[in-house]
């Protein structure tokens, strides 16, 4: 089970390149065992072109290593609060993609502007507040989590899977590590759409709450129709 985990996470941080969301070392990807209550995650700073199944990190959810010769990534204890609070994630991911880091950098969430945004996420994508000085001096990672937490007290992070770290660059996280790579994907795309959508319409509010709910609902949801599901 751990292996078949170590493998997904292998692939899934290899997808992060495939879609051109990472440059250099920079993101993660991670999974977690719910039965182990054990996470995997990629090992900090090797180029994602050496990576191999055995190179994957296992930590338990105090950060300890409990397999694994390299050193986890610096998020992971981001990643451990995200699995800490959000009981129905299976996969994190965080990158630099530019497009959506510019959002971040912004300090601005992205509404929904359009039905690509709405076919994934439910309304607005938030940012987080500035951290403050003593979360950035304190155990900063793990601060980090808690800001997002913070953030989603209100929201739904089943209906919004992904944030904006303010200053810094996005998470997004699903159901395992290859729907978390999704949304980072489509995060990045709907990013690059609403920045041009600005371009051309300054004042451009919200889309109608109707079509959010038709396209968000046919997709996600017991009423849901898209695809192939039978
Ligand atoms: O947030 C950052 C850098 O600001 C990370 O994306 C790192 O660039 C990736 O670090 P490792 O996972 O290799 O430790």
């Amino acid at each position: 089970m751990l292996e078949d985990l170590k493998q997904s996470v292998l692939e899934a941080n290899l997808d992060l390149t495939r879609y051109g969301l990472v440059t250099f070392t920079w993101g993660n990807v991670s999974g977690i065992s719910r039965e182990d209550d054990l996470v995997v995650i990629k090992p900090s700073g090797v180029p994602y072109h050496a990576l191999k199944q055995e190179d994957m990190v296992v930590v338990d959810l105090d950060g300890n290593v409990v397999e694994g010769n390299l050193n986890p990534s610096s998020d992971t204890p981001t990643h451990i609060v995200l699995y800490q609070n959000f009981p129905e994630i299976g996969g994190v991911v965080h990158t630099h993609a530019q497009a959506s880091t510019s959002w971040a950098q912004a300090g601005k969430g992205i509404p929904a502007l359009g039905t690509t945004h709405a076919d994934y996420f439910y309304g607005t994508i938030p940012c987080t507040r500035p951290m403050t000085e003593s979360e950035i001096n304190g155990a900063y990672e793990h601060e980090t989590g808690k800001v997002i937490v913070e953030t989603f007290r209100d929201i739904n992070s089943n209906e919004i899977p992904g944030v904006l770290v303010n200053s810094h660059a996005p998470f997004t996280w699903g159901k395992d590590p290859n729907e978390a790579v999704h949304n980072a994907v489509v995060l990045e795309e709907i990013s690059k759409m609403a920045q041009q959508t600005y371009q051309l319409n300054p004042v451009i509010s919200s889309m109608d709450q109707v079509l959010l709910d038709k396209h968000y609902l046919r997709k996600h949801g017991t009423k849901a129709y898209y695809g192939q599901k039978k």
